[in-house]
């Protein structure tokens, strides 16, 4: 078991959003909550990576209990973690964004990441950076283009490259593909499930595309109004009859 939630509640004021959800996520899962607008989804994950602290229950990671430990120091046991808007570098390239990301990792890790006078990164950590742009289709040519002129499909690809960066043991990515083409929501999950099986690298994830969730998540989780009403793998969710009297109406396309 990698991720243990117990018992998460989770208000903003009087507005009870979360009333005791629990999840248990395994080493190389690919494990989606899914549900209607405002279900909770995204407070939940909140919950999960720390940026937002439950009222009741606990978080663990591999048995250790990281309920009360704010996302920054999740992030240096081993969570990567995307978010719906890309936070990355604007004002330096492409190439800069993942270099960065890798030296915090190895400066976490107490490995020197070099000497910042000289102000090139170590060859070791610039065959890295490479290998990782070239992973997630940067080729050379666009290495050093600055990253705020990219298209939101690219910003979401260099997203992911600098949370991948971080070695982490688990990606949380809520609603990764969001505004993305459906061409790029093509290749992103086509990506995802080639990092998938080389690293076996555990995903939990939100999103909206039924499509994309039936193709990526080994089990799913469905949220309505803050309550689990189905957990289980894909087929058996999608033939529950509570999930779909929830899902009448909007059909599976748009959750
Ligand atoms: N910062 C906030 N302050 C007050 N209420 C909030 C806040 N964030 C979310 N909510 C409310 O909490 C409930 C759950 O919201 P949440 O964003 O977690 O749902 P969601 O399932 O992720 O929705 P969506 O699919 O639309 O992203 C909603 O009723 C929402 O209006």
């Amino acid at each position: 078991m990698i991720l243990d939630a117990q018992g998460i509640e989770m208000s903003y004021g009087a507005l009870k959003v979360l009333h005791g959800v629990s999840l248990q996520v395994s080493e190389s899962e690919t494990f989606a909550i899914i549900g209607p607008n405002g279900a909770g989804k995204s407070t939940l994950f909140k919950v999960l990576t720390g940026e937002r602290m439950t009222s009741a229950g606990t978080v663990r990671y591999r048995g250790e209990d990281l309920t009360k430990l704010p996302a920054f120091r999740r992030a240096r046991i081993g969570f990567g973690r995307t978010f719906q808007v890309a936070r990355i570098f604007g004002e330096v390239d492409l190439m800069t964004n993942v270099v960065i990301s890798i030296e915090a990792r190895l400066r976490y890790s107490g490995q020197s990441p070099g000497a910042w006078w000289r102000w090139t990164p170590a060859a070791d950590v610039r065959l890295e950076a490479e290998e990782i742009l070239e992973r997630f289709g940067f080729p050379r040519s666009r290495w050093s283009d600055d990253a705020q002129y990219l298209s939101h499909g690219d910003r979401k690809r260099l997203e992911f490259c600098i949370a991948l960066a971080t070695r982490p043991d688990i990606l949380m990515l809520d609603e990764p593909m969001a505004g993305m083409s459906p061409s790029d929501r093509k290749e992103m999950t086509k990506l995802l499930m080639r990092l998938k099986a080389e690293t076996g690298i555990t995903i939990v994830m939100t999103e909206h595309d039924m499509d994309i969730i039936f193709e990526m998540a080994d089990r799913l989780m469905v949220l309505s109004y803050g309550e689990v009403i189905a957990i289980g793998d894909p087929e058996k969710v999608r033939d529950d009859p509570t999930v779909r009297k929830v899902y009448l109406g909007q059909g599976y396309q748009h959750a």
